[in-house]
C-alpha cells in the first residue's frame, strides 16, 4: 500500500460527503446477472408448500416453476438452480432414481428449456435427495460414503442430466475425482457445451439446516453428519488444494459454501486461480436474515443487500441466493 499523504492533505470523509462522489468511487456493485436463485422442485400440478424454516420460499410443482422463470427472465437472472423433492417410496439405499432419465428433474429441465431456452438451468449432482439414509453417496457395510462407486452413480446422475439438456451441471457431493468422472463422460457422450459448476470447497457446516427441510433430508440424516467427505471448517488451505484438483480436473466454475462464514475462502480462492468463483449464500443464512428482520430487528433489505454486496468485495463473480428474485427487485427500482 503506498503511504498518503498525511492529514489534512488526506481526508477519505471528502469521498463520503455527497452520494454523487460514493458512487463514483464505489469498487463493487450488484447487478441481477450476478445471482443464481435455487429453487426446489415437487411431484404434481399446481402444487406450493412453504418451507418454515426458509420464510418466503417454497416448494412447486413444475408448472408453478414457470411463473418463477419468467420472473427470472424479466428480471436478469441468468440461471435457475433446481433442487428436488422427492417422493419418499422412491428413496433406496443406492438412491437409484437419481439416474433415472424419466426422473422429476430431467422432466423439469427438458420443459424448463423448452420454454425458456434464453434462461440457464443448472441441476444440482448428489445423492442425498435420493437416498434413503440422506447421505450424498453409497455406503460400505460400516456405514463409510465409499468413494470410487458414488463417483459412478454421480456421472451416471450428470448425463442423464445432460441428455435432458441441462446448462450446468454443479456436483455437490464433495466426492474425490467426480469432477475428472463427469468431464471425461460428458466429452465422450458429445456433451462438450455442458458446463461444470464444482462444489469444490464445500464444507461440513450446520447452515444448511433448512436446505434439508427443504429437501427432505432433515429426516433421513437424523442424528448423521457429511464430515467424511465435506471439509473441515477449520481449514483453509485445504480449500485451494480442493479448488486446484477440481480445476485440473476440468472445472468451469468453483464454488465455495456456506457464503458469508466464509468470504475469507472465496478471496483466497478468486486471489490464488482467477477462475469463475462462486459462493452459496446457503439456507441458514438465509434464515438468519429472515427470523431476524421478522423481529424486527434487523432492517431485511438492507441487510439482504449487504451481505450479497459483501460476496462481490470478497471476489465472487456470482452468488447463489434465495434473495435473488427480491435484490433483483429492488435493484430494479433503484
Ligand atoms: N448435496 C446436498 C446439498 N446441496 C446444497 C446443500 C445446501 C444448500 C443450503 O443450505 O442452502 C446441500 C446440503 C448438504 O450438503 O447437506
Ligand atoms: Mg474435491
Amino acid at each position: 500500500m503506498r503511504t498518503l499523504p498525511p492529514f489534512p492533505a488526506s481526508r477519505p470523509r471528502r469521498l463520503r460527503r455527497d452520494a454523487f462522489t460514493r458512487a463514483l468511487v464505489r469498487e463493487n456493485r450488484l447487478a441481477p446477472e450476478d445471482f443464481i436463485y435455487p429453487v426446489f422442485v415437487l411431484e404434481g400440478t399446481g402444487q406450493v408448500q412453504d418451507v418454515p424454516s426458509m420464510p418466503g420460499v417454497q416448494r412447486m410443482s413444475q408448472d408453478m416453476l414457470f411463473g418463477v422463470a419468467e420472473q427470472c427472465v424479466e428480471l436478469g437472472i441468468p440461471v435457475l438452480a433446481l433442487f428436488p423433492n422427492i417422493d419418499a417410496s422412491l428413496k433406496t439405499p443406492d438412491g437409484r432414481e437419481a439416474t433415472n432419465p424419466d426422473g422429476l428433474i430431467p422432466r423439469t429441465v427438458r420443459a424448463l428449456k423448452e420454454r425458456f431456452p434464453e434462461l440457464g438451468v443448472m441441476t444440482d449432482v448428489a445423492l442425498d435427495p435420493y437416498t434413503s439414509h440422506g447421505q450424498d453417496g453409497l455406503l460400505d457395510e460400516t456405514g463409510y460414503i465409499i468413494n470410487d462407486a458414488t463417483v459412478e452413480v454421480l456421472t451416471a446422475q450428470a448425463l442423464t442430466h445432460a441428455a435432458a439438456g441441462v446448462d450446468i451441471v454443479a456436483p455437490s457431493d464433495m466426492m474425490d475425482g467426480r469432477i475428472g468422472a463427469i468431464r471425461n463422460a460428458l466429452e465422450a457422450g458429445g456433451h462438450i457445451h455442458t458446463r461444470i459448476m464444482a462444489y469444490s470447497a464445500k464444507y461440513a457446516s450446520a447452515f444448511y439446516g433448512p436446505f434439508r427441510d427443504a429437501v427432505g433430508t432433515r429426516g433421513t440424516l437424523g442424528k448423521s453428519d457429511k464430515k467424511v467427505y465435506q471439509m473441515d471448517p477449520g481449514n483453509s488451505d485445504e480449500a485451494l488444494r480442493e479448488v486446484a484438483l477440481d480445476i485440473a480436473e476440468g472445472a468451469d466454475m468453483v464454488m465455495v459454501k456456506p457464503g458469508l462464514p466464509y468470504l475469507d475462502i472465496v478471496r483466497r480462492v478468486k486471489d490464488e486461480f482467477g477462475m469463475p468463483t462462486f459462493a452459496y449464500q446457503v439456507s441458514g443464512e438465509y434464515a438468519m436474515i429472515k427470523a431476524a428482520a421478522a423481529n424486527g430487528w434487523l432492517d431485511h433489505d438492507a441487510v439482504m443487500m449487504e451481505a450479497l454486496l459483501a460476496f462481490k468485495r470478497a471476489g465472487a463473480d456470482g452468488i447463489l441466493t434465495y434473495f435473488a428474485l427480491d435484490a433483483a427487485r429492488l435493484l430494479r427500482q433503484r
